[in-house]
């Protein structure tokens, strides 16, 4: 393919785990391109992006100014692409950047509040720039949330437990938050009330989230990505789980989300959208 009919795309978070797994995979990709690499720590200022990722040179330095990779990507032919594997910490910034330079973020990074995903939604809207917000690019996890939705219209009590490495910054995990908020979305109101419980040491019985749905977060080292659900009812117990033995699981849905996100024009929160 000729280089002008390629995606552009720029990695934010370029040396860290999913950064780096995600320029291996751009760089075995035909209809995309490395366009830019982005890692705050400088120690890989100016290294090259491909060889820290460990698929050999690329030719594609890494740089610590965003602004500036992103000014490089509103000078291509075909608009880019800003995938973004950072901190909860910086993700909102980034986005908002991204959007303001017309470069469709597509945002794995989790953490951001309900409040900034609104935010982001209507700046999208306002800016008619397509954009990406999906807590797991994995289909075994988005398979496991349809099973869930399935499970709830006979089930009304149901905990999540999420298990994940101990690197991890955000607790309730973003693919957590999200199965809680697609089965709030099936109107109903979760785990009635038996019995006044009283948590002898706080945080004893997880976090609740929408419609009363508890997550209880196991930080570990060993783990990658886990998810456990657990339904009750009279008699029995019903257990969907999926793990996520290596990160190249969520390659294939990063690759989809960066074609996919070049045909929109707002932002669309979640994989199972896009399918
Ligand atoms: N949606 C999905 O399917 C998945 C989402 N994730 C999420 O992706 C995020 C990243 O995960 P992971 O790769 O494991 O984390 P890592 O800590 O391995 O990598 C993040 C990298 O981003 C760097 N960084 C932080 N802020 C900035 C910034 N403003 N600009 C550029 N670089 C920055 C970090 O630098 P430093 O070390 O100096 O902070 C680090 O190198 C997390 O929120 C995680 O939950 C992870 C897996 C799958
Ligand atoms: O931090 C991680 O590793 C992961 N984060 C995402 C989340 O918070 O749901 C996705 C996946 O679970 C891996």
């Amino acid at each position: 393919m000729e280089n002008e009919s390629l995606i552009p795309v720029v990695v934010a978070g370029a040396a860290g785990k999913m950064g780096r797994e995600t320029i291996k995979v751009i760089a075995q990709t035909e209809d995309m391109m490395l366009l830019g690499a982005v890692e705050r720590d400088s120690q890989y200022l100016g290294q090259d992006a491909g060889e820290i990722a460990g698929c050999g040179a690329l030719e594609v330095p890494i740089l610590n100014d965003l602004q500036s990779v992103l000014v490089m990507a509103t000078q291509q032919e075909i608009q880019g692409v800003m995938v973004d594997f950072t901190h909860p910490d910086s993700v909102y910034e980034n986005t908002r950047s991204a959007i303001a330079y017309g470069v469709r973020p597509v945002v794995g990074t989790t953490g951001l509040s309900a409040e900034q995903i609104k935010d982001l939604t209507e700046f999208a809207e306002k800016a008619s720039t397509g954009a990406l917000i999906i807590p797991n690019f994995c289909i075994g996890v988005i398979l496991m949330q349809q099973a869930a939705l399935q499970a709830a219209k006979h089930f009304d009590c149901l905990e999540i437990i999420e298990l994940h490495h101990n690197q991890k910054a955000d607790a309730p995990s973003g693919t957590a938050i999200k199965t809680a908020q697609m089965l709030a979305e099936m109107g109903k109101t979760y785990n009635p009330p038996q019995v006044e419980e009283t948590e002898k040491i706080p945080g004893a019985r997880g976090c609740l989230a929408d419609e009363n749905i508890r997550i209880h977060s196991v930080r570990l080292p060993g783990f990658i990505a886990h998810q456990e659900m657990i339904f009750g009812a009279a008699g029995q117990i019903y257990t969907l789980r999926h793990d996520t033995t290596d990160r190249a699981a969520f390659m294939p849905g990063v690759l989809l989300s960066i074609r996919k996100v070049t045909q929109l024009k707002t932002l669309v929160y979640g994989l199972e959208k896009i399918l």
